[in-house]
């Protein structure tokens, strides 16, 4: 394993990289497929410790990717993090080391339905195989290994990215020192499913769906894509927020284009949220694959670690050495407070060390993207305790 590939001192190098690295050994999923070789496209922010011993990794949600702090290759968005990670910010680069992978089955760089299949030569596109929460943390698994990190820090991650902090504790116990699951849950409640169902049968109606083949015909299904964005959106949002952005204002630029007619349109005015919805959706499929899409909301849906455990979800925590801050938002109705007091529950019953906080808010599941002080305050201050905690126990031991 070459290490020398991160900067451990300021002076070393950048406090910001990105890369992607090819293991020809490849992964076996849960499917039974081996699947090689892995590409882990990742950035990192921040310097590596000598002692390696200062690594926080970031886990993205649904459609997001590793540019956390940096703008978006693509779209030249501000990075989807970048108030919360950085020198001074909660999740501080001058002390932490930050590493951030596009997870398993995405489209930014990471091996997903955009990879070419070596047995054919062309993208798996749709036959990319089923892939779980496992799987992609496996993935980053391997990617630390690649790294030479043996241990982290701390995982941190909201939404999906939060099922994927779980999945770490579970499946690697002995590799994190410290936990935030945000806005999260430990499985994938039934009205989700059935979001994620709506969003793909969108895809699977568009004409240009060719039944996942689409780049075949030089086509993407654009529309199908759009739609589920913009479905999946209202569900990030608040009724509140909704209210407050938008209300019921018409969108006066749109009604005047509207060519004359002497008969009433039934479409002649826009209201303003509709505007918006559309700009989320179109924006969206400039960026995104509707195969990864597939992809990864399946293995969200799959997600249910109790499940796994014969119904008990303080199972895969037992005896856990791991620090817990668990994290929701009061308005969060996709991943409610419910299904974090759940998981805190199980941590307790489990023995685990744990602490709990809801933060109030009014704007929905997306809250953990936007300025929140509250939340940045628990942010910081449990990633600043746990470290001290943790030098602490390095003295004693
Ligand atoms: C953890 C992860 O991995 S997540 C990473 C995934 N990334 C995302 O989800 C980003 C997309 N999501 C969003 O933009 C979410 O709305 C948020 C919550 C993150 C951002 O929220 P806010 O900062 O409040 O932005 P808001 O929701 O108002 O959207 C702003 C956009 O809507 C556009 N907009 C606002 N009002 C209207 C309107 N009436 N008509 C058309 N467009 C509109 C703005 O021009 C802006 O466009 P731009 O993003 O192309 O510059
Ligand atoms: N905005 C987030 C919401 C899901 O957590 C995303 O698109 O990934």
């Amino acid at each position: 394993m070459d290490s020398s590939i991160l900067p451990v001192s300021a002076e070393d190098g950048p406090v910001y990289t990105h890369e992607t690295v090819r293991l020809e050994e490849g992964l076996e999923l849960e499917c039974g497929v081996h699947l090689a070789p892995l590409d882990v496209a990742y950035c990192t922010y921040g310097t590596l410790s000598p002692a390696r011993d200062n690594v926080i990794l970031v886990c993205h949600a649904l459609t997001g990717d590793q540019y956390l702090g940096e703008p978006h290759p693509l779209t030249g968005k501000p990075g989807w993090w970048n108030r919360m990670v950085g020198p001074g910010l909660p999740i501080d680069t001058n002390r932490f080391f930050v590493i951030c992978s596009n997870v398993l089955g995405g489209c930014m760089g990471s091996s997903g339905p955009l990879s070419i299949r070596p047995e054919t030569g062309k993208a798996w596109d749709s036959e990319f195989p089923p892939i779980t929460m496992h799987d992609i943390v496996a993935a980053q698994a391997k990617l630390m290994d690649y790294l030479g990190i043996g241990r982290l820090f701390a995982v941190v991650g909201g939404s999906m990215g939060g099922m994927q902090v779980l999945t770490w504790v579970a499946d690697y116990p002995e590799r994190v020192f410290a936990a935030m699951p945000i806005a999260t849950s430990p499985f994938h409640s039934a009205q989700n499913i059935a979001f994620n169902e709506v969003s793909r049968q969108a895809i699977f109606a568009d004409p240009n769906w060719h039944d996942g083949h689409y780049r075949d015909f030089g086509a993407i299904p654009a529309r199908g894509l759009g739609v589920a964005r913009m479905m999946a959106h209202i569900t990030y949002l608040s009724e509140e927020a909704l209210s407050r952005k938008f209300g019921r204002r018409i969108r006066h630029e749109v009604a005047i284009a509207q060519p004359a007619s002497s008969s009433p349109s039934l479409f002649g005015e826009m209201f303003e949220v509709e505007s918006y919805l559309r700009h989320q959706g179109s924006t969206f499929v400039r960026r995104f694959d509707a195969n990864s899409y597939l992809t990864i909301t399946r293995a969200m849906d799959y997600f249910d670690l109790a499940a796994e455990h014969d119904g008990d979800l303080a199972a895969p925590f037992r005896n856990t050495s791991v620090r817990f801050c668990v994290v929701s938002f009061s308005s969060d109705w996709l991943f409610p407070t419910s299904q974090s007091r759940l998981l805190v529950r199980a941590l307790n019953r489990a023995g685990a060390n744990v602490s709990f906080v809801e933060i109030e808010s009014d704007r929905g599941h997306d809250a953990f993207l936007l300025e929140e002080p509250d939340f940045d305050r628990t942010v910081r201050g449990f990633l600043n305790g746990a470290a001290e905690h943790a030098d602490l126990r390095k003295g004693i031991v």
